[in-house]
């Protein structure tokens, strides 16, 4: 089997994390913690959610790529990549459609890219209103330019990404399972 990495993007909402947790509790997956300056969410955890950084030590990591989104700073390491690799043959890493373009970029057919859709945007406020974000955190995401950007996937990853629609979490499922069989099998993958 090749190793993967499984990016997995797509506009805030979509599901992003949900499919990470789903295939690392399914399949030999090391989830691939990144970094952030962004506050912790209720329950998030440094080191198992997000390295927690502040703006100070946010730069003294070493990263393959980083980025601003509503106004936070990201950023994934090599680092992150290679320990994941020492534990399982895919890695699945959740990033913004920026962070994945510079993986299809800089890694190839290595990298598997997800972009999750939804087909009605509008209700995804709603979604983040139950996972309990803060209120001001979450109009400050919804009015970003790096939201609306995400809701559609980019020219540059078009070819390149699997759209997988995230409306109904049991078809969402049985697309992952197929995805993962034909990954195990080191079957070509369509985009
Ligand atoms: N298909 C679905 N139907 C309804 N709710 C869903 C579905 N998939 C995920 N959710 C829920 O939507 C919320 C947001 O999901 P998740 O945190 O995975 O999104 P995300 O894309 O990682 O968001 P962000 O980019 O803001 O971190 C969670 O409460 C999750 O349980
Ligand atoms: N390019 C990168 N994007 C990242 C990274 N880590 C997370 N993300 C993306 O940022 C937004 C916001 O995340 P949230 O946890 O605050 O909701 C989301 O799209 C993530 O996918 C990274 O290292 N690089």
């Amino acid at each position: 089997m090749t190793p993967k990495v499984l990016v997995i993007t797509g506009a805030t909402g979509t599901g992003k994390t949900t499919v990470q947790n789903y295939l690392v509790s399914h399949y030999p997956v090391t989830k691939v913690i990144t970094h952030t300056t962004r506050p912790p969410r209720q329950g998030e955890v440094d080191g198992v959610d997000y390295y927690f950084e502040t703006p100070a030590s946010f730069p003294q990591n070493h990263y393959l790529e980083s980025v601003v989104y509503a106004g936070y700073h990201y950023g994934s390491s090599k680092e992150g990549l290679a320990r994941g690799f020492k534990r399982a043959p895919f890695d699945a890493i959740v990033l913004d459609s920026a962070g994945a373009i510079t993986y299809a970029q800089e890694l190839g057919d290595q990298a598997v890219i997800i972009f999750l859709t939804v087909s009605q945007p509008d209700k995804l406020a709603h979604r983040l209103s139950k996972r309990g974000d803060d209120e001001h955190m979450m109009a400050q995401r919804l009015a970003s330019a790096e939201y609306r950007r995400d809701l559609t996937m980019p020219l540059a990853l078009q070819g390149k990404a699997i759209q997988l629609n995230n409306d109904d979490w049991q078809q969402t499922q049985i697309k992952l399972d197929d995805l993962m069989t034909r990954l195990q099998r080191d079957e070509a993958i369509d985009s």
